[in-house]
């Protein structure tokens, strides 16, 4: 795959006092490719993720989107890249397909496209016979599937994603990972956290922490 770099760390480390929360690590995604970030519970999957986010400031190195500085308050950022690390805010009274839609709406406005972007995602998910259902008559693994779905229907080039197997069966983990290398071939790039071997071999590069 060729093209500029779409994410990249140089030498990204994150210290606090004597402890290492991320050891110095360097590497770089083009568009259209699939990274995951792999290592033991501890390693710094998540807070190298933060850092791409804002939420954990790197102690040396750096962390670029597009050759920026990461600053997701840069509203070039915002629309470049969609994030799956936090917990994404549920309405408690709105539907999955509304809050989907919502989403979408947010992004691609009153079009036609906002409507066939959510029922992709929803569909692709397989989550249509749930679709309007409440956030609360869901299961666990629903649920992640939901704000998986919230988060793919943005029109994002970079997508960060820590640990999208959570809560989820093989089939759904399958149902995931094709979804993820589709959008790869589309031109998406993704990193994300795993420990899922289904998800790692569907990936095209990958960042070994610890
Ligand atoms: N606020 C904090 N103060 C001190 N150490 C912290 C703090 N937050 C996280 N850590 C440490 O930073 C290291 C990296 O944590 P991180 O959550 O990035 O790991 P991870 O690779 O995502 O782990 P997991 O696979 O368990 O999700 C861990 O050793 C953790 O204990």
């Amino acid at each position: 795959m060729t093209g500029v770099p779409v994410i990249a760390a140089d030498g990204a480390t994150v210290t606090l006092g004597d402890t290492t929360l991320l050891a110095p690590t360097t590497f770089s995604v083009r568009p259209g490719e699939l990274w995951c970030l792999t290592g033991s519970n501890g390693s710094g999957k998540t807070t190298l993720l933060r850092a791409f986010l804002g939420s954990r400031s790197l102690s040396a190195g750096s962390c670029s989107v597009k050759g920026e500085p990461a600053d997701p308050a840069r509203p070039r950022q915002r629309r470049l890249l969609a994030s799956l690390v936090e917990p994404i805010p549920i309405a408690r009274d709105m539907t999955l397909h509304e809050q989907v839609m919502l989403v979408a709406a947010s992004w691609y406005g009153n079009t036609p496209e906002t409507g066939e972007h959510a029922e992709a995602v929803i569909e692709r998910l397989g989550l249509s016979a749930l679709a309007e259902r409440f956030p609360h008559q869901v299961s666990s693994g629903q649920l992640q599937l939901f704000s998986l779905a919230l988060t793919l229907v943005r029109p994002a080039e970079v997508v960060l994603l820590d640990e999208p197997e959570r809560h989820l069966d093989a089939h759904r983990v399958h149902l995931v990972a094709t979804l993820l290398t589709e959008r790869a071939r589309n031109g998406t790039a993704f990193l994300v956290a795993t420990h899922e071997p289904a998800l790692v071999d569907a990936c095209d590069g990958r960042v070994e922490l610890g």
